[in-house]
């Protein structure tokens, strides 16, 4: 079955093959298709801000200036007062064309010079840049960028927020805060991920009539998670066949988190979990949560039959990186077992690379992937797609890069990237949790790619879930019982909180 284009993210170079497969497929002009880029502007103009009266519609040199000129004569025929920015003298290609109808049309340009007051307006419309923005805006630009910002007036972006690279997300420099960006004929891959999702606002995206035979033939580069839950339990399930999580973690003062994703991985659904880790913690994590069976294990002798017991791993959380981390570490590798590693395991993994052979799946945040690859965590952030998939292809492993739109890469190159969770979900313990669901879904016997988007999935909409009480404040335990309900398919709101 075809992607449907709502799912499908694409690179710019992918973008601007559809757009000539588009030209082809409905026989019609650039000129034409930037009018029906227009006519989706004014409509989603219309429908966020039926009120609007005034606009200014702030055009750069290039097309997406142009779809912002021919959307200045199309409001300008509903009624609407339109004023016009230009970046620029004038206007290259086809969007000389749609400047020369805007004047057509009787409209005036004011040329910004970078100081002067912005027109007082119902809505800025941002029709800078798009697809063709390639290196961080020069003085002028950067002030304009910064005036729009700075303005109380809402913001509607063409295509994307101009200052925002589409195939990375990257922003080198000022970047518009939209409240809305319809984006047209595909969604580029850069909007969707990292520092992009705070500048994008509310997206939409327009296919200007493309049909899908023209989608059909492209294989996007990348998906956005569907929402999917398991399938219901056998009636004559038992614990057995729901595998058995062994968490390892909880050095001396570490309890919480292998506590943590002991617990996600309960609610998720595996049938059996087992925590090891020092001797100090065992009667707490007993105590408050019988249905962990929490072990004392001072090395890797004491781990040896935990291991034979286990189906999979949670390797990590709260480990540490001193002696006994690092002994239990290289135990638990060695037993061969499908094992999902975050935090410390994560970091032991940078310090000791090696590429895997059995099931795995890797679950840093752009701090660990950083010290995975040896960069910057700068460096991960300018562009999450390379570096997800550099390390999946490294380490032979599934890699979820976790962060605003979290992405799960495989080594054969798929990639998908999660639409949901909310910034509440940035406090501690969260990655804990996402480790336990990752590991009951391998458990419950997915492999590695689906357990990981699975997961990933669950965990970000029980965070939305629970932040509907608020993001400040969201605790990574308030995950638990939605979390229950989601992997149970249960409508959203369907729990109770504890
Ligand atoms: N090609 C098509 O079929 C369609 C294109 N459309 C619009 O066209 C846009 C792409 O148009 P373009 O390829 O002209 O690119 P842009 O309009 O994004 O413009 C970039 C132009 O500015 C220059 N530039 C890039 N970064 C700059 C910077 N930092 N400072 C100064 N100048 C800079 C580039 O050299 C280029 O000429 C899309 O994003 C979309 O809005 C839509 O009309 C739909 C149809
Ligand atoms: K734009």
């Amino acid at each position: 079955m075809p992607t449907s284009p709502h799912r499908a993210l694409y690179t710019v170079d992918q973008v601007r093959a559809l757009e000539h497969g588009a030209l082809d497929a409905l026989a019609v002009s650039n000129h034409e298709l930037m009018l029906r880029a227009a006519h989706a502007a004014l409509d989603t103009l219309r429908r966020h801000w039926p009120q609007a009266a005034r606009i200014a519609i702030h055009c750069g040199p290039g097309n997406n200036g142009g779809d912002g000129f021919l959307l200045g004569v199309l409001a300008r025929q509903a009624g609407l007062q339109v004023d016009v920015v230009a970046l620029t003298e004038s206007s290259r290609g086809e969007a000389a064309q749609a400047r020369a109808a805007w004047r057509a049309a009787g409209g005036s340009v004011r040329r910004w010079t970078g100081a002067e007051p912005l027109p007082a307006v119902d809505v800025h419309v941002d029709a800078m840049y798009g697809i063709g923005f390639s290196r961080a805006p020069g003085a002028a630009e950067s002030a304009l960028i910064d005036a729009i910002n700075a303005s109380a007036t809402p913001v509607l972006a063409l295509d994307l927020p101009s200052g925002l690279l589409a195939d990375s997300g990257d922003c080198p420099g000022a970047v518009i805060r939209a409240d809305v960006t319809v984006t047209f004929i595909a969604h580029k891959r850069g909007m969707h991920t990292g520092r992009a999702v705070d500048q994008v606002g509310v997206l939409e995206l327009a296919t200007l009539g493309v049909p899908e035979s023209v989608y059909a033939p492209l294989r996007p580069d990348a998906l956005l998670l569907a929402a999917e839950t398991l399938p219901p339990r056998a009636r004559h399930a038992n614990k057995g066949d729901n595998g058995h999580v062994l968490v390892i973690g909880g050095d001396h003062g570490m309890a919480g988190a292998a506590r943590l994703a002991g617990e996600a991985a309960l609610r998720a659904g595996a049938g059996l979990v087992s925590v090891a880790t020092r001797a100090e913690h065992v009667s707490a994590l007993n105590a408050a949560r019988p249905e962990l069976m929490a072990h004392a294990v001072g090395g890797p002798q004491a781990l040896e039959p935990m291991l034979e017991r286990a189906s999979v791993l949670a390797l990590g959380p709260g480990l540490g990186k001193a002696a006994w981390g690092h002994a239990l570490w290289l135990t638990a590798l060695d037993a061969g077992k499908p094992t999902v590693l975050d935090a410390d395991g994560l970091n032991l993994l940078a310090r000791e690379p090696r590429v895997f052979s059995t099931p795995t799946v890797l679950t840093p945040h752009p701090g660990e992937a950083a010290r995975l690859l040896g960069v910057a965590v700068d460096d991960i952030e300018r562009d999450r797609f390379s570096a997800a998939r550099e390390l999946a292809r490294r380490h032979g492993a599934v890699v979820v890069l976790k962060g605003a739109g979290s992405l799960i890469a495989d080594p054969d190159g798929r990639l998908d990237v999660c639409p949901w969770g909310n910034p509440g979900m940035a406090s501690g313990g969260m990655g804990d949790l996402l480790t336990g669901v990752v590991a009951a879904m391998l458990a419950q016997g997915c492999q590695p790619w689906d357990a990981a988007c699975l997961a990933v999935g669950l965990h970000a909409r029980a965070g939305d879930l629970a932040a509907r009480q608020g993001e400040r404040g969201l605790l990574a335990s308030d995950l638990l019982d939605p979390l229950r309900a989601l992997g149970n398919s249960l409508p959203d709101g369907a729990f109770l909180y504890a």
